[in-house]
């Protein structure tokens, strides 16, 4: 196994999609509660040897639903605290296409939505934020300050986003882009267990695009929910992908050969996805409301 923490430099460069979207960085914005920040990752749990493994998390208060977009095979997940009377929710990775849906469900299940959140600038699809936000006032969104792109909040390493008494953290996992990040649950008595890590596009199940691996200090049972799947699965842990993900069980020089030869065509969406992304799909909404 090799040592996956700081693998980006090589792999950024050799990546032609990093290329056409990798934006200067912008100034922060500062964060209002309940974006707040916690504990630094030198002082969070280090890599843990358990193996107990659950396809669902025990907690009673977390509502969890994955949802998919088919031509792009990205998910969107929704999150919400339902013991909270507010039932205050969030969700990862919309999609323009599938806002609709969600917004539904979001409505039949008698939630509100607080945050639209981006793991990243996205090259194939356009982000739903923008138009969630134009038919739900109120909701904010989020995505990274290194992401170059514009949004209500901009999350940094360390931060903490915060819904009812549900929170996720927020882990840099640059590599596929520079601004790429991590949502990961929080850890402690009300969180759910086993933890869940959203990896964006950075760590798929079976597969990675281009990244950075402090996803694999998490717990081994931490579950593992991605922005796409081109195959089918639709979870993974961390214990799962670190003995059989067939890019990350080799040592670095054949990981970066393997990524170098990937031969990925340009995604269809990107000369669309990655300027509209960069303003949280803020564009031309008047067409698609
Ligand atoms: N053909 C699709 C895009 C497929 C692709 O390139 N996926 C990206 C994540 S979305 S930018 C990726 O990194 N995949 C890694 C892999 O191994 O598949 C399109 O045209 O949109």
């Amino acid at each position: 196994m090799i040592q996956l923490r700081f693998l980006k430099s090589p792999l950024l460069s050799s990546s032609n999609i990093l290329s056409n979207f990798s934006p200067k960085p912008r100034t922060g914005t500062l964060l209002p509660h309940p974006v707040t920040k916690f504990k630094p990752l030198s002082q969070m749990d280090s890599y843990s040897t358990t193996t107990t493994s659950s396809s669902s998390s025990s907690s009673s208060k977390l509502l969890f639903r994955q949802l998919f977009e088919k031509e792009s095979s990205t998910y969107t997940y929704l999150l919400a605290d339902v013991n909270h009377p507010d039932k205050p929710a969030l969700l990862i990775d919309p999609v323009d296409k599938t806002v609709d849906r969600d917004l539904n469900v979001i409505k039949e299940l008698g939630l509100k939505l607080v945050y639209a959140m981006n793991t990243h600038v996205h090259a194939d699809h356009v982000t739903g934020t923008g138009l969630i936000k134009s038919k739900v006032p109120g909701v904010k969104s989020i995505i990274s300050k290194a992401s170059g792109s514009k949004a209500d909040l901009h999350v940094e390493h360390g931060d903490k986003v915060s819904f009812g008494d549900l929170f996720l953290e927020v882990r840099a996992t640059p590599g596929h882009t520079l601004g790429c990040v991590t949502y990961v649950s929080g850890e402690g008595p009300d969180q759910p267990q086993p933890r869940m890590a959203f990896t964006g596009d950075a760590l798929l199940i079976r597969g990675c695009g281009r990244t950075d691996f402090q996803i694999f200090t998490l717990p081994k049972d931490t579950l593992i929910y991605p922005a796409h799947d081109y195959k089918g699965f639709t979870v993974s842990t961390v214990g799962e992908e670190i003995q059989y993900n067939p890019r990350l069980t080799k040592d670095e020089e054949t990981f970066k050969s393997i990524m170098e030869n990937l031969n990925l065509s340009y995604p269809k969406m990107i000369d669309i996805a990655v300027p509209a992304n960069l303003v949280c799909g803020m564009q031309d909404l008047a067409s698609k409301a």
